[in-house]
């Protein structure tokens, strides 16, 4: 975003103050003062551990052309937009800077695969439409009021991430966006901690509804009665002339896969829609179906079919969600790291058991974390999913993980799981039993930390 700063004033309803020139020219807006670039507007947010009003006047001095200010702070440091709160007032500042912009908004939400989804649309659409989208996982009320004052004046296709942990955040981010198209991926567990229901999940996940446009377009996974039940529900707020399109991988959608190939380094796919069989960069049927919604937005938005092919092939994709990683070693590691639910587990381990000619297919598993009260029982199913067909030796780790071991002993000889409560521990285990012709699915919830895994075996010299 690039304004005069009387103008970002009057975009968030605040007033400037202490500028010498109401005309200074801000490029960029900055939450964290040790990223200043200069000119950009410094904004002070408050969170678990700092006030960023702490950082306005270092922020200055290191070249931000102005900040916003909180009233209740007193009086700032240099040149300044009062607000009352400064974090509200970045989001009505990306709220007006969107619609001046006039992108059209396409907003992406799930239990799983909204950050894949994204990066797929993206690819897509991309070969046709100037386009913007949410870096990594820049979804919440911070991060996606962030990704669209970044986005540039000439987009023409906005593709945001909504995430949530409670009923009504997405609520807000539509309200925000105003998506013209809606994507909602799954429903599974995470977050159900808070949510306490995969019912009241499919309800905050439908509250991507509350804010599209009249006439929008809905795609959804059609496996999923969730979905149906709370869309069908009068309750569920949704706009006038709500067109729908359901996606998944038996045939009763409107786009489903007609055949799925799966190959050493991807999938290959013809959508039911189209003649062209498209290849897709990523392991697993579950990408599959994401791909299917981002296929079905890409049509809407009329991008052809060779488009399609073309944009896949150069996907960029977000790492950690089973990334391939061929170890020097010789190791085949899948990076499933990033986050884990009993759902997008079961799905990693259904690559690996499609991986043939490997001499041990080896899980590494953690611990699932927001799962609520029956978090124990989730991490002993994950267990008994496991079978000799798809795991030949579990580690696992954490508390929970632990609980996993539990389950595997289904299927699993005793002798071929080992649980820890050290990760280094674990690394030294592994690295033991590791041979060149290993596959190594490394799986967890975000807050266990298991690429220090993948790096430990990306770069350990094997004893056999
Ligand atoms: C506010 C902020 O951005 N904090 C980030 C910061 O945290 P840190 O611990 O350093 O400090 P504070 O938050 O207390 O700092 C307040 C501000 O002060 C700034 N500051 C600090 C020190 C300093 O020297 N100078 C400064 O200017 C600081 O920059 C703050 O602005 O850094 C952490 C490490 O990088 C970040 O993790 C932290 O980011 C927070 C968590 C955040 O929400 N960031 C968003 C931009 C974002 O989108 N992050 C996503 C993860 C989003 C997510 O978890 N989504 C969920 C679903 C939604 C759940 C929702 N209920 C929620 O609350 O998020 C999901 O499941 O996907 C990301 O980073 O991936
Ligand atoms: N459709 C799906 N079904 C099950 N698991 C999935 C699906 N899509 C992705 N996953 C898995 O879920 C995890 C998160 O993927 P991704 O980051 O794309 O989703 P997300 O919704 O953005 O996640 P988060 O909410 O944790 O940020 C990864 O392990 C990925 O392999
Ligand atoms: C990414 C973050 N919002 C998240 O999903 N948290 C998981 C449950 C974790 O903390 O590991």
């Amino acid at each position: 975003m690039k304004r005069k700063l009387a103008d970002i004033a009057a975009m968030c309803g605040g007033q400037v103050a202490n500028a010498d020139d109401n005309n200074l020219i801000i490029h960029g807006v900055i939450t964290d003062s040790r990223h200043i670039q200069q000119g950009c507007l410094f904004v002070p947010l408050s969170g678990e551990r700092f006030d960023g009003h702490a950082f306005v006047a270092d922020s200055l001095a290191s070249g931000a052309g102005a900040a916003l200010w909180e009233r209740a702070k007193g009086n700032p440091p240099g040149p300044a937009v009062l607000v009352d709160n400064a974090l509200e007032a970045m989001q009505l500042l990306a709220k007006s800077y969107l619609a001046a912009v006039g992108a059209k908004v396409v907003g992406i939400t799930g239990s799983n695969g909204k950050t894949t989804t994204k990066d797929l649309l993206f690819a897509l659409l991309a070969t046709t439409y100037k386009v913007h989208k949410t870096s990594g996982n820049y979804n919440n009320h911070i991060g996606m009021p962030l990704t669209i004052l970044d986005m540039p004046e000439d987009t023409e296709i906005a593709v945001l991430e909504m995430g949530m942990s409670g009923r009504y955040e997405i609520e807000f981010l539509s309200k925000l966006a105003e998506p013209e198209a809606a994507i909602v991926t799954n429903i599974g567990e995470s977050h159900l901690e808070q949510l306490g229901s995969r019912l009241e999940i499919a309800r905050a996940k439908l509250e991507i509804l509350s804010g599209m446009k009249t006439g929008g377009l809905f795609i959804y996974i059609g496996d999923e009665p969730l979905i149906t039940e709370v869309l069908a529900d009068p309750n569920t707020p949704k706009p006038e002339q709500l067109h729908t399109l359901t996606f998944g991988v038996n045939g009763n959608h409107d786009i489903y896969p007609s055949g799925i190939m799966f190959l050493e380094h991807g999938t290959m796919f013809t959508p039911n829609v189209g003649e062209t069989p498209l290849e897709l960069p990523l392991l697993g049927e579950h990408n599959v179906v994401n791909c299917l919604a981002a296929l079905a937005v890409a049509r809407h938005y009329g991008v052809t079919e060779a488009n399609m092919k073309e944009g896949l092939k150069h996907a960029e994709l977000t790492g950690m969600r089973i990334e391939i990683i061929e170890g020097a070693n010789g190791v085949t590691i899948l990076n499933d790291a990033y986050n884990a639910s009993p759902t997008s587990v079961r799905a990693a381990v259904n690559v690996l058991n499609k991986m043939k000619g490997y001499r041990n297919k080896i899980a590494v598993l953690g611990d699932m974390l927001e799962l609520g009260e029956d978090e124990v029982q989730f991490h002993q199913e994950v267990g008994e999913y496991l079978t000799t067909e798809n795991t030949d030796l579990l580690f696992t780790y954490g508390r929970l993980g632990k609980e996993i071991a539990v389950g595997a002993k289904k299927h699993l000889a005793p002798d071929n799981i080992y649980a820890y409560d050290d990760k280094s521990e674990l690394i030294h285990k592994l690295i033991s039993v590791l041979h060149p012709k290993d596959v190594v699915l490394v799986k967890a919830s975000r807050g266990m930390k298991l690429e220090e895994v993948v790096e430990a075996v990306k770069h350990s010299k094997l004893h056999q």
